[in-house]
């Protein structure tokens, strides 16, 4: 070796050096590039064999590079060889990235796998150098062979090194060159198939190239989108806020915005964008832009908010947005110094149509009352639904209170128009209750408090009505909502009380009967007469509660007084017509008449005709039932309402009570006693009984005598009275003929 060393040309090996980098410079392949670098050594040192080997992807095993002078046979067996620390000259050079030396191939313990091969091929020195990249990791080894067992000299070891690093340039440079050519492949695919729209924009907002997703915004107007401005993408409303942002990634900061554009069918999209900074050796060299479609996003963020502040089935607002509805109306109406109307509009007559016809047909009603009202305001008014059959109607804009009047009527005559619903006629009308202000109110829910007070009072006065709103109604409602209070507690402390009045047979004299009266002693007021706080429970659906303590208690007293000894009289019961409609209601009377050990024929309902307003057959089909108890009906109030006398020949009552009016205008009323007359005629021939109530003077009794009516009930007789006042009064009867 020390012959080649001295015969080594050193400017031979600088000519070759500078080729070798020509190579590499002009990207020549690495195989042959690593080929000339081992004949570069192997020509400057004969009987010497350089040799290459690469590391894996894995680092963990060395491959055949170049070895031009090696035997093929032995190239072929160490390929593959592993790297540690006893594998050879190579495979522990790499394993220690140093320089190791085997000066005798046939001692080294190393050698042991490939020892009996190599000194077949005559190879018996190895030296090895680590090619390393710049981070440390092990590319491969760079080895001279020698065919006799021999150390290096200094100049051959940097020799070997400076061909070492020749090649680790070569190696470097593929792989850098590989993992450019990969990264790029990567920012391709993600550029190529990405989903969303990819925009790569100059400085001046100029499209230079765009993905296939991008090329698919091309606006249908342009030919080509790339060279063209972004601006040609976005719609005018947004253009201001898009260049906004394009100005600021052009300044380096990552931007996200919406926009609006229109695709290459016009169809307008919302899209979310991201401004990206090109950032090159750190200066902006272009914007990115990256372009996601929220149209549907937005279409249901729509619908969702409209839902929540829409009725689903008129499409009207719903109560959610009457607040903010009503305090932009105060504000307009103070602003123009205008008069806000508030109107409460409640249907007559729908409940009906829902419960006989069902409820699609019932749905089909509001609708159509809903586009009706629709029609009769401005615009700029707003109609709320505030649930079932009733509506608010703002009027923010009026110049006087009475301009409310036509839109009013107009509103009235549009709902109480005929609606033909599946070739049905059908009819409703409305009952408004209307308030006004200027705007000035602290609290302008208050306002619909009021129109719905002046509607209740509409309602009251017949159907297709409208009321002003006026403070003494708010004073009654205060009344009522007071009355509902102080009732509630009466209830829950037990301080109300049953009163009796005797009712008596016309033609005996003798106690036929007492009717149950409600009592009740308010602590500060004294007695409320039931035709006071009866509506206020019926109202409250305090009736309920208050009803099944009147029957029970009613009960429980008669049977009391049986125990007495005073036997032979029924109990008359005012029900209330809600309690009546109830279901159970047959039931719960069965089951009072079994605890109490009555039978049914003790006990007598005092109805109404207003409980056959809603739903008569099944009004009826009740009686039937509780007749089938034995229980006897009367239908109290008698002349006071519609009294159809063709319809009381299919009730199944026991007996009609002639109300009191007519009995105290007997007197002074001539056409009151030729009613009453015909009254008692007309039940006889249907086999009714007749009680007359509220008789006050003997000259009644004898008219009444005189007209055959059965039963007389009144003050004439017997004040309503306590149960003790009334066991007494029935045991002293007995001796005492009142007639
Ligand atoms: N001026 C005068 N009045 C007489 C005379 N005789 C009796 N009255 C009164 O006439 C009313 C008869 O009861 P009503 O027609 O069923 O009318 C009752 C009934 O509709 C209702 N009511 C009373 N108690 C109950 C009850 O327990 N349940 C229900 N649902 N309603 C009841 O309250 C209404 C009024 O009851 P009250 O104030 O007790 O008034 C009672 C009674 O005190 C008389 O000679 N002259």
């Amino acid at each position: 070796m020390n012959t080649c060393s001295t015969s080594f040309n050193s400017k031979a090996l600088s000519e070759s050096q500078n080729s070798i980098l020509d190579m590499i410079a002009t990207d020549r392949h690495l195989d042959e590039i690593l080929c000339a670098i081992c004949q570069m050594l192997d020509a400057q040192f004969p009987e010497v064999f350089s040799s290459i080997l690469l590391a894996d992807a894995e680092g963990k095993r060395l491959l055949s590079g170049a070895a031009p002078g090696l035997p093929v046979e032995y190239s072929q067996a160490i390929h593959g060889m592993a790297i540690g620390p006893q594998e050879g000259t190579c495979g522990t050079a790499a394993f220690r990235r140093e320089l190791v030396v085997t000066e005798d191939i046939a001692r080294d313990p190393s050698w042991e796998r490939f020892r009996s091969l190599a000194l077949r091929h005559n190879l018996h020195s190895c030296w090895s150098v680590p090619l390393l990249s710049h981070q440390g990791r092990v590319l491969g080894t760079f080895a001279l062979y020698q065919n006799r067992a021999q150390a290096p000299d200094e100049t051959q070891i940097q020799r070997l090194g400076c061909a070492a690093q020749l090649a680790a340039i070569a190696i470097r440079r593929e792989c850098d060159g590989r993992r450019l050519e990969e990264s790029e492949q990567r920012f391709r695919s993600l550029f190529t198939y990405n989903p969303n729209p990819v925009f790569v924009l100059d400085l001046d907002g100029k499209i230079q190239s765009a993905n296939p997703a991008g090329l698919k915004l091309k606006p249908y107007t342009t030919t080509d989108l790339i060279g063209h401005h972004f601006v040609n993408l976005v719609v005018e409303e947004d253009l201001h806020r898009a260049s906004r942002h394009f100005s600021a990634a052009c300044a380096g900061k990552s931007q996200r915005f919406e926009a609006r554009v229109r695709d290459e069918s016009d169809r307008l999209l919302t899209m979310d964008i991201s401004n990206l900074p090109i950032m090159v050796n750190g200066e902006v060299i272009g914007v990115f832009g990256v372009v996601r479609d929220i149209s549907k996003q937005k279409h249901y963020e729509r619908e969702l908010s409209f839902n929540a502040c829409h009725d689903r089935l008129t499409g009207l607002l719903n109560r959610v947005s009457l607040e903010d509805r009503l305090v932009l109306d105060c504000h307009i109406s103070r602003r123009h110094k205008r008069r806000l109307a508030i109107l409460c509009i409640d249907l007559d007559g729908f409940k009906s149509i829902n419960d006989s016809l069902g409820h699609s047909v019932g749905d089909q009603v509001l609708i159509e009352v809903a586009q009706r009202m629709a029609q009769q305001v401005r615009p700029s008014d707003t109609i709320v639904r505030m649930g079932g059959d009733e509506f608010i109607v703002l009027l923010p804009n009026l110049l006087r209170d009475d301009d409310v009047v036509p839109v009013v009527e107009r509103l009235m005559s549009g709902i109480a128009r005929p609606y033909c619903i599946q070739g049905i006629d059908l009819h409703v009308s409305a009952s408004i209750g209307i308030t006004m202000s200027d705007g000035y109110i602290e609290q302008p829910m208050q306002l619909i408090q009021q129109a719905d007070m002046a509607m209740y009072k509409a309602k009251q006065q017949g159907r297709n009505h409208f009321q002003w709103y006026t403070s003494d109604l708010n004073e009654r409602v205060c009344e009522h909502a007071r009355l509902r209070n102080e009732l509630q507690k009466a209830i829950e402390t037990q301080s109300l009380k049953l009163h009796y009045q005797p009712q008596i047979e016309a033609r005996t004299g003798r106690v036929a009967g007492v009717e149950a009266l409600l009592r009740w002693e308010h602590p500060e007021k004294g007695y409320i007469s039931p035709a006071v706080f009866v509506p206020v429970a019926e109202d409250s659906g305090q009736i309920i509660p208050l009803s099944l303590w009147v029957l029970d208690t009613a009960c429980a007293q008669l049977r009391q007084l049986g125990e007495q000894g005073i036997t032979g009289i029924s109990m008359a019961v005012n029900i209330s017509p809600m309690h009546f409609q109830r279901g159970h209601f047959v039931q719960f009377i069965q089951t009072v008449l079994e605890k109490h050990g009555l039978c049914g024929e003790q006990l007598e309902l005092e109805i109404t005709e207003s409980l056959l307003l809603h739903n008569a057959e099944q009004a009826i089909d009740t009686l039937h039932r509780l007749k089938a108890l034995g229980v006897r009906i009367a239908l109290d109030d008698f002349g006071t309402g519609f009294s159809s006398l063709s319809y009381l020949k299919r009730l199944p009552i026991d007996k009609i009570k002639i109300d009191r009016s007519f009995i105290q205008e007997l007197s002074t009323d001539c056409h009151d006693a030729a009613i009453i007359q015909g009254i008692i005629s007309m039940a006889q021939h249907l086999s009714l009984t007749v009680v007359a109530e509220g008789v006050e003077t003997e000259s009644q009794v004898a008219f009444l005598k005189g007209c055959r009516c059965n039963v007389l009930q009144g003050y004439y007789f017997a004040k309503p009275m306590k149960y003790e006042a009334l066991e007494i009064f029935l045991r002293e009867q007995k001796e005492t003929d009142f007639l």
